[in-house]
């Protein structure tokens, strides 16, 4: 049959159902629907209650019936409960009269620690719809299967330590002691985390006691049925344990199970060991005179002992430790050092760390891990064994250990580079390398030097077709494609986009018999300097001249003239003049013989000699009679040789190699990461080899030849007529540049002020202001005094103190420089004056 009260209901819901009541569902149910056999049980039971009580216990009908509903009709229950709510026996102090807030764990430590909690006085009135909050938060662990049956019924315990309102308590004086003596916020007091002792870990299968709320479902506060259901299902599992035990009285028995539990648990609230929370006005005060043997554990209001009063703890004796402030090793810290650093280590048992399964076998317990080498160790004296090491050598002592790099440092004259200390002139005569000869192309602007040189380069295969028909393509870019062979030699962009050559343009090429440097000079008047500088390191010269209609005689009045002029001056005697571009006057002999005529004439009075100048007619452009014949029908009147015929036949001089080093340096070079100070220039006279120390002159500093290049490539020595490529150390580049001496330190040029000079006069000479050059070598200067005009051939004095030397004349002049130049007899001059050449000449004593 189906229960229809309210009543049967809740005898029949199980906890696990409870979930789905709410508080209105409960008030609805506890309206006035009391079943007819409700009402009979209820009219019984007050009457048996009524003959059981005391006359001295008053207490009304409706309070007698309220306590049989709440204890399902059981009279006896009833009886017990009436009486110890309502006996006139003096209340006890079981409840304190201010209600304030139990120190939490936290507050316990910290009070251990000297610190004061804050404890928050204040009054918190428990009411039964607060019970399942109040068991929630007190008897959720699941290891305490009785003892959460303990705080279901003692709703008004809580971990605040509040006591509840008097008439609330209806289950206290069941189960005073437990309630007054185990705070359940001591309960994990003891228990460091991570290590649980075995005895205290809990049963995770418990069966849930208390109706819950929240987060399970249904209402935060549990259900009046609720806490029926779980009070009945007590009462009968007491029922069955009472059968076992002594009939004294049934809440000793619950009481004796539970210190029993406290005693496993190791909380001795009696010892003075104990907590030092625990007061002692606490220990003083019985919460229930019936079980007057439990002691409240800590106050609200703990008391810090002082800790010198209090004795050493007994190792033996269990006993409440306070956790340290220090933050407890997590479980892997546990598991790594077994135990926290800072516990002593007589205190390290089974429970300070955390138990692994295999620590418990006899063969782990009884390894010593460190009784033998290590593998290491192993390895490293295996190691040691097959690889010994020689007995060192007796070491210095530290004096010596110290002098050894002192001695290095040592400041010394020896250069850096070691030099092999060659015989150069043995090792030239001995090398049977080719005669070489430096020659320099001089004329007149746009007659066509560039490009005779460029169509020598390519007929000869010192620059490839490839490369031949890239600067065509690239000539072609621009507009200039007729200056495609000049570019082989014009490689500078500034060269290549004004189509005129700037400065001297270097290369190479060899015949079967000689090894040719090319000094190919700028044409334009604005860059005789440049051309003088190529002259002063030329063994002889190729003029161009061009052979179109009035182009030669335009050259004449131009630099054709001044050019050959000055390669003379410079002590050039041998002349190789290339009469070009005759495929634009095609071949005419007539244009050819003209001008061989004229020019040669010129020449022999600029004192060449006759035998020494070669005439060849040629077109660059299109290489006819450069390297190979002329094959064009208007040429055949021409049996002569070739321009590079004409180059190789060409008598050189003899060479000043055993004489002292006389480098002029032609250019500078600075900023290379190998070789950050470079030169080249034409040696003079002498030879140099890698090692050697030189003398820059007019700077007067030294250096060291530390590595030399002829050609483009590495030589270890260089003599008097080549063009090597020096690369220099210990020097500043400052003090060196274009026109500057490079000499033998031990054989320096000398510095000079003021010199005699034999001059060829290509202008009137007067005592006059002048530019002195030497090669690049400037100076200001003037023609202080005119000494003598002299013979051409012989050199005899035709006229003493001349008040002027005529243009062709020969003279000997005093020059006064302004300040001071490396010169020497020998030296080649040029005198300048608002840039036209007036003289050239051979100076021949400094004053
Ligand atoms: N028709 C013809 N033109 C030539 C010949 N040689 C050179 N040219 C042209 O003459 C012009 C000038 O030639 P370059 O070689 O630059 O003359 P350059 O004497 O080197 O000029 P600078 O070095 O500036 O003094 C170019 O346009 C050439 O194509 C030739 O044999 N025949």
């Amino acid at each position: 049959m189906p229960p229809k009260s309210g009543h049967h209901r809740a005898k029949n819901v199980g906890f696990d159902d409870d979930d789905g009541y709410s508080d209105d569902y409960l008030e609805e149910e506890e309206g006035d629907g009391m079943t007819d056999e409700d009402r009979e049980q209820l009219r019984i039971g007050t009457a048996k209650a009524r003959e059981a009580l005391d006359s001295s216990i008053t207490v009304s009908d409706a309070q007698i019936q309220e306590s049989l509903w709440h204890y399902f009709y059981d009279v006896e229950k009833t009886v017990a409960y009436l009486k110890n709510k309502f006996a006139p026996t003096p209340k006890t102090t079981s409840t304190p009269s201010k209600k304030q807030k139990a120190t939490s764990r936290f507050d316990q430590a910290a009070s251990a620690a000297g610190v004061e909690t804050n404890s928050t006085p204040g009054k918190q009135t428990t009411s039964h719809a607060q019970l399942g909050e109040i068991q929630e938060s007190t008897c959720t662990a699941p290891s305490l299967k009785s003892l959460a049956r303990q705080c279901v019924e003692n709703v008004n315990l809580s971990d605040s330590g509040t006591s509840v309102d008097e008439s609330s308590v209806r289950d206290k004086s069941l189960y005073p002691a437990f309630v007054d003596t185990f705070p359940t916020s001591n309960f994990f007091w003891d228990t460091p985390w991570g290590n649980v002792p075995p005895h205290r870990l809990g049963e995770i299968t418990v069966e849930p006691l208390l109706p819950r709320g929240r987060l399970l479902g249904g209402s935060s506060k549990p259900s009046k049925l609720a806490a029926l259901a779980a009070a009945r299902k007590r009462k009968q599992d007491e029922a069955k344990n009472v059968a076992s035990l002594p009939h004294e009285h049934d809440t000793r028995t619950e009481a004796d199970t539970a210190v029993a539990l406290l005693d496993r648990l190791s909380f001795k609230a009696k010892d003075t060991t104990g907590p030092p929370s625990i007061p002692k006005e606490a220990e003083k005060k019985p919460r229930h005179s019936r079980y007057p043997t439990r002691k409240r554990s800590p106050s609200p209001t703990p008391e810090i002992p002082k800790t010198e009063e209090r004795p050493p703890p007994k190792s033996t004796a269990p006993a409440i430790e306070f956790p340290d402030l220090r933050a407890p090793p997590s479980i892997f810290a546990s598991v790594l050092c077994g135990t926290s650093a800072h516990q002593p280590i007589n205190q390290i048992s089974e429970f300070t760390s955390f138990p692994l399964p295999y620590t418990n076998f006899p063969g782990f317990k009884d390894a010593n891990p460190f009784a033998n080498p290590s593998p290491d160790d192993l390895v490293l004296s295996a190691q040691a064994k097959g690889t010994k090491p020689k007995p060192a050598k007796t070491k210095k002592s530290n004096g010596e250990h110290l002098a050894a790099p002192m001695e290095k440092l040592a400041v010394d004259e020896i250069p850096r580079v070691k030099s092999k200390n060659l015989n150069v002139v043995e090792e030239f005569e001995k090398s049977g390398m080719k005669r070489m000869a430096n020659f320099v192309v001089i004329g007149h602007v746009d007659h066509g030097k560039s490009t005779l040189m460029g169509r020598l380069l390519c007929d000869l295969k010192v620059v490839d077709q490839r490369s031949l028909d890239k600067l065509r393509k690239e000539a072609e870019t621009i507009g200039k494609s007729s200056f495609a062979l000049a570019w082989v030699m014009d490689q500078t962009s500034e060269e290549r986009s004004r189509g005129v050559t700037v400065d001297i343009a270097t290369n190479y090429f060899e015949t079967e018999k000689t090894r040719f440097t090319i000094l190919d000079a700028p044409g334009h008047r604005d860059f005789i300097p440049n051309m003088i500088a190529g002259a002063s390191q030329a063994d002889f010269a190729v003029l161009v001249i061009d052979a179109s209609t009035n182009s030669f005689e335009s050259g004449l009045k131009g630099q054709t003239k001044e050019h050959a002029l000055l390669v003379r001056s410079m002590g050039v005697q041998r002349l190789v003049v290339a009469v070009n571009k005759m495929d634009t006057v095609s071949w005419s002999q007539e244009r050819f013989e003209e001008i061989s005529q004229q020019m040669g004439t010129f020449l022999t009075t600029a004192s060449f000699s006759a035998k020494s100048i070669t005439f060849i007619p040629c077109a660059g452009l299109t290489g006819e009679n450069v390297t190979k014949k002329v094959e064009d029908p208007n040429a055949k009147w021409y049996t002569g040789e070739t321009l590079i015929e004409a180059l190789d036949s060409s008598e050189i001089a003899k060479r000043n190699i055993g004489k002292p080093l006389r480098l002029t340096i032609g250019d500078v070079f600075r900023g290379g990461i190998t070789n950050p100070v470079s030169i080249s220039g034409r040696i003079d006279a002498g030879s140099v080899q890698v090692g050697d120390i030189i003398l820059a002159m007019p700077a007067n500093e030294t250096a060291a030849v530390k590595a030399i290049e002829l050609e483009n490539e590495p030589v270890d020595w260089a003599v008097a007529g080549q063009i090597p490529t020096l690369h220099l150390t210990d020097i500043d580049p400052v003090h060196l540049r274009s026109g500057d001496i490079v000499c033998d330190p031990k054989n320096a040029v000398k510095l000079i002020k003021s010199f005699t000079c034999k001059i060829l006069a290509f202008e009137h000479v007067l005592p006059m202001s002048v530019e002195v050059f030497r090669g690049r070598l400037q100076a200001e200067g003037k023609v202080k005094r005119l000494v003598a005009v002299l013979n051409k051939t012989s050199g005899d004095i035709i006229k003493n103190k001349p008040r002027i030397v005529k243009p062709g004349e020969v003279a000997r002049v005093i020059v006064e420089l302004d300040r001071e130049l490396p010169l020497e007899p020998g030296t080649r001059v040029v005198l300048r004056e608002g840039g036209n050449t007036v003289a050239a000449g051979l100076l021949e004593v400094s004053i």
